[in-house]
């Protein structure tokens, strides 16, 4: 599928060999991948100075790809080079990657950084759920103050969370990945609609995506320190329950409504409560009260308490057994392990979600249909991860089958078009799900390209609803927003004609799926 709305990421990248130099830096081991590139340890064949590079490929990319690529490296170069805090990343040089045997790389832009011990993703990954995280208030100061910092001189972070944190082998707090960083334009800023949805605001999905991309304001980033600051005084609690991303999300986006209470961390601090509240606050007029530079000095202030209150045993135990109940009784999502290994989606130490185990009948594949059985639970634990009804197993089977036919190799060069669910390579990247569960989010991996249309075809259902479009009428546009994008359907005001014998396809199968 193409869609002009998510644009980001890039093919499966290769890697410099340990010892290659760019312009002065010898790389070592690699340190770890992002959506864009990787990053290496490094060090200055001169002095020794330590050093990480980001790699980031620009070369071997469609040029659909390279423009999208192309944008936020700018972003990210040009933010680098601005940037200059003690609590952002320091980039030393950006350099050209010269590797002519390496045609995927060579031309590739690096970037030369601090290098950090650990992001406070990695920190959280192994922290003790419902304890602070070890120097939590140091490390909250540190970021608040680099957003400040942002906010000061006109930029948006845009994508403000624990893996964009990171800490110094010196007890240093960065804020890194300006990827998405963006220069304010008066009150609000554009950037591509990416993000996190863990982080984002929740506005975010209201909000009509622009021929620019989605509306960024500083509030998003207080709202993202709201989530984050929760995550590092408990452990890794996310503030809304849900066993996926996507489920926090909604909850996030029920409490917004007015449909739901925040309920945050019952050991919170009280202090920390109110300035975490302050941060969520429902909407981005409530949050305009708080700045950066305001909730950075509130977080000076709070330097001397620790986060938590001290809670007796029982009343710990009381309190488990009360934020259980509430979850329960606020569940969003069909939770549980699916057992496709969607681990990247979980929260770290969200409360299991417990609802019922198993969807409806209504929308499974019959035993007869020509859905290749190994292809069956995939789809079905994908299916699960979207709790909006027109999100069926038969809706999933009848997409795939009209993009490819169930062929795991089926490809579509001329329109960037590959694998069971016919991903475009850097739209995929946008929304990846870790499918199987094996550490990697492969578009041509069956279990992941599934899961990703799943998420990314709930994400479309929901844009239509709140666009008021027919819902009868969504399992249609859905198939037509795969096809084309979530805006050309909301702006054609329904399924524009030159996918309509696709369309007509996707319902054929459905209807025969749904029998
Ligand atoms: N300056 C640095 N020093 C040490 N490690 C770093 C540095 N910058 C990034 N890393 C680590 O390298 C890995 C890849 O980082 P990168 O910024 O490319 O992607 P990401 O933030 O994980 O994902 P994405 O950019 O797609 O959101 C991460 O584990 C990150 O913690």
């Amino acid at each position: 599928m193409t869609s002009s709305g998510a644009e980001r990421g890039a093919l499966p990248t290769p890697r410099l060999p340990a010892g290659f130099r760019i312009q002065g830096w010898e790389l070592g081991a690699v340190i770890g991948s992002g959506g864009w590139g990787t990053v290496y340890a490094a060090h200055a064949v001169a002095d020794g100075t330590t050093a990480a590079v980001k790699v980031l490929p620009t070369g071997a990319l469609a040029p659909g790809q390279r423009a999208a690529l192309g944008e936020l490296v700018a972003r990210e170069v040009r933010f680098s080079a601005e940037a200059d805090h003690p609590h952002l990343v320091r980039t030393h040089a950006v350099c050209t990657v010269d590797a002519p045997d390496l045609p995927a790389l060579d031309g590739a832009i690096a970037l030369v950084m601090d290098r950090a011990e650990a992001s406070l993703g990695q920190v959280l990954d192994s922290a003790g759920t419902g304890r602070p995280v070890p120097d939590a208030v140091r490390v909250l100061r540190g970021v608040a103050a680099g957003l400040a910092h942002m906010h000061d001189a006109g930029w948006v972070h845009g994508d403000l969370k624990p893996a964009n944190v990171l800490l110094g082998a010196d007890g240093e707090v960065w804020l890194a990945d300006f990827g998405l960083a963006t220069e304010l334009d008066g009150t609000h800023a554009y950037v591509p609609p990416l993000g996190t949805l863990d982080h984002l605001p929740p506005e975010w999905w209201s909000q009509r995506t622009g021929s620019h991309g989605a509306v960024v304001r500083p509030t998003a980033d207080i709202w993202a320190f709201g989530v984050l600051a929760h995550q590092v005084l408990t452990g890794g609690l996310h503030p809304f329950p849900g066993a996926t991303a996507r489920a926090r999300s909604l909850a996030a986006q029920g409490y917004a409504r007015g449909t739901a209470p925040l309920r945050l961390d019952a050991g919170l601090d009280e202090e920390w409560r109110r300035l975490i509240g302050d941060c969520l606050a429902p909407d981005h007029a409530a949050r305009l009260r708080h700045t950066a530079q305001s909730l950075a000095t509130r977080v000076e202030g709070l330097a001397g308490a620790g986060g938590r209150r001290r809670i007796p045993p029982v009343a710990a135990v009381a309190l488990v057994g009360a934020a259980a109940a509430a979850v329960a009784g606020f569940a969003l999502f069909g939770g549980g392990d699916s057992g496709d290994g969607g681990g990247d989606e979980r929260g770290r130490g969200a409360p299991a979600v417990v609802t019922d185990a198993h969807r409806p009948a209504a929308g499974e594949i019959p035993q007869d249909a020509d859905v290749p059985a190994a292809l069956r639970p995939v789809i079905v634990n994908a299916a699960r991860r979207c709790t909006d009804e027109e999100v069926t197993p038969a809706l999933l089977a009848a997409l795939i089958k009209a993009e490819s036919g169930f062929d795991a190799n089926a490809a579509r060069p001329a329109s960037d078009e590959y694998g069971i669910a016919m991903w475009t390579p850097s739209v995929f990247r946008a929304w990846a799900v870790d499918g199987d569960g094996d550490g990697d989010k492969d578009y041509r991996s069956p279990p992941d390209a599934i899961a990703t249309m799943s998420l990314y075809v709930c994400w479309l259902d929901q844009r239509f609803k709140q666009a008021r479009l027919p819902t009868e009428d969504l399992p249609a546009l859905i198939a037509a927003g795969y096809r084309t994008s979530d805006r050309t359907v909301i702006e054609e005001g329904g399924v524009p004609e030159r996918v309509r014998p696709h369309v007509e396809k996707v319902l054929r199968f459905l209807a025969a799926y749904e029998r």
